[in-house]
């Protein structure tokens, strides 16, 4: 039930393609917005309009590509203003070439290319994704990484400090709760295990343990004889040859890893006809359950802002302290998982791609991966990877975590139905507090939640250069934190 994204170059800076869900609806995006048919099937008269060849891409049945270009109200810089564009006037083929700004080409590009998971993609997983945009792209066997190539460019410069885990920076008293580590997850060591204890443990791979399902296979929860409960996830065999590179993908990365915000790998197994990963077992469900209120009582305001720190550091453990840059790919609400004391813990890195030792280079040039809505335009407009295309997630996320939405709600209309561009422009009009989960009803400051919704705007802007790096990112959350405290402290 995976999707495919499917890009294509066309002269210096965009891609195209457009997807259809499990029930049928196509959806279309220009640059992470969903827009109509109409609208999309413009776009791409543009792009044929300026050399592209894209007719057999679409196939002819997707859109009738005779229509006038005229479409308006897509986020430019920053995401700060909204851009009006009527390209009518000069739809006829040479025309617009000539007269579309790269950067407008550019922001139409990146939208499209979002969009553009297009054709072939039954979207919409099954069982625990719902009727929402929460999409994975790429995890199609048959769609694997092309052969990572490095450019160096002069933006983005990527410390590469091999320095361990940064000192959190105290600025707030922690909660003796929150933050001592607990006896069982500090007590965790590598495991060795063989397929005939993972069988017995997960009672030979039972459905009434059976936790959860994703793009790389099954999820189990474990017995181990000692007493100890773990995460057993085992690859889909029908994936499983395709499946290798992503496997060991992951392996690789999340042996070295280790923090408190990051779930453990203990072992592996790559045995015969078998891929499995044991890693930490996280009780407390996903972050889009809880959001989604499945899971009992509602997350607060403080707890969101804590599981934000908590995702930001583990990112920011990624991207400047882990052995090797590790840029994660998918960060996304339900790829973070919850403890019992509501800790958050960044979870799967089936997509995580290592960065460079080399400081001079400051991207990798991949194919595009990740989730449709969470997905870094700039990221799917080059194909230059970054950690600020992790960055833009967190934007998406925060979102996400401030509003209780999904980053696209399908069943909105048109205008509500992207995250972003909904909240963008009611805090524009100055209705920031209405931007709240309405399921959390607490009154937060004002001026807090406005900070909260500037951050996540920041994280979120199209172009990478505006965004903050994960630990500014993480600072400015203690900040605002601090904030929050002394706000309720006054209150009492
Ligand atoms: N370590 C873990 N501890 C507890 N539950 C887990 C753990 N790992 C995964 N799960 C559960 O299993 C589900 C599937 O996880 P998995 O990482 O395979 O897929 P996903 O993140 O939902 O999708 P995809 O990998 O395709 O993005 C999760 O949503 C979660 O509910």
């Amino acid at each position: 039930s995976e999707i495919v994204l499917q890009t294509k170059d066309c002269g210096n800076n965009w891609v195209a393609s457009s997807y259809s869900n499990n029930h049928g609806e196509e959806l279309f995006y220009i640059n992470g917005n969903v827009v109509n048919k109409v609208d999309f099937c413009k776009a791409i008269q543009l792009y044929i309009a300026k050399g592209c060849d894209l007719k057999d891409y679409f196939g002819s049945n997707n859109c009738v590509l005779d229509l006038d270009v005229s479409f308006v109200d897509f986020p430019s810089k920053g995401g700060r203003k909204l851009l009006q564009k009527d390209l009518n006037k000069n739809s006829t083929s040479q025309g617009v070439s000539e007269t579309v700004s790269s950067n407008q080409v550019g922001i139409f590009a990146g939208g499209a290319l979002l969009v553009c998971c297009a054709v072939v993609c039954p979207c919409f997983y099954g069982k625990r994704r719902k009727a929402t945009a929460h999409t994975v792209l790429t995890k199609d066997p048959n769609s694997i990484d092309l052969a990572t190539s490095f450019e160096p460019s002069v933006s983005d410069k990527i410390p590469a400090s091999p320095l361990r885990v940064p000192a959190s920076p105290l600025r707030v008293p922690a909660s003796p709760s929150r933050f001592s580590m607990s006896p069982k997850l500090s007590s965790l060591q590598p495991l060795h295990l063989n397929l005939s204890q993972v069988s017995k443990a997960t009672r030979n791979f039972s459905e009434a343990l059976q936790i959860g399902e994703g793009g790389f296979g099954t999820v189990y929860r474990a017995n181990l004889d000692n007493g100890l409960v773990v995460a057993v996830k085992r690859a889909k065999r029908e994936h499983f040859e395709s499946l290798r590179t992503e496997f060991s993908s992951e392996v690789e990365l999340l042996a070295k890893i280790d923090h408190r915000n990051l779930v453990k790998l203990l072992g592996y197994i790559d045995k015969g006809n078998e891929r499995i990963l044991i890693t930490e077992y996280v009780p407390n469900g996903t972050l889009r359950e809880h959001l989604d209120g499945l899971r009992g009582k509602i997350v607060d305001f403080n707890q969101r802002l804590e599981i934000a720190i908590d995702v930001a550091h583990g990112l920011t453990y990624l991207h400047l302290y882990a052995e090797k840059q590790i840029i994660h790919r998918d960060v996304k609400s339900s790829n973070i998982l919850l403890t019992e004391s509501m800790r958050a813990k960044v979870a799967d890195f089936g997509f995580a791609k290592l960065g460079h030792a080399n400081t001079d280079q400051t991207h990798i040039s991949t194919k595009v991966k990740g989730t449709v809505g969470y997905l870094d335009p700039e990221y799917m407009k080059t194909n230059h990877l970054t950690p600020k295309s992790d960055v833009y997630s967190f934007g998406i996320l925060l979102l996400e975590i401030l509003s209780g939405r999904r980053p696209v709600e399908l069943k909105k209309s048109a205008e509500e139905r992207v995250t972003l561009r909904w909240a963008f422009r009611r805090y524009n009009e100055g209705s920031v507090v209405e931007l709240l989960d309405p399921l959390m009803q607490e009154a937060v400051n004002t001026e807090v939640v406005v900070k909260m919704f500037d951050l996540a705007f920041n994280c979120a802007a199209p172009v990478r250069s505006d965004r903050p790096d994960m630990k500014t990112v993480g600072e400015q959350l203690w900040a605002i934190r601090a904030d929050y405290l002394k706000s309720t402290a006054r209150r009492e």
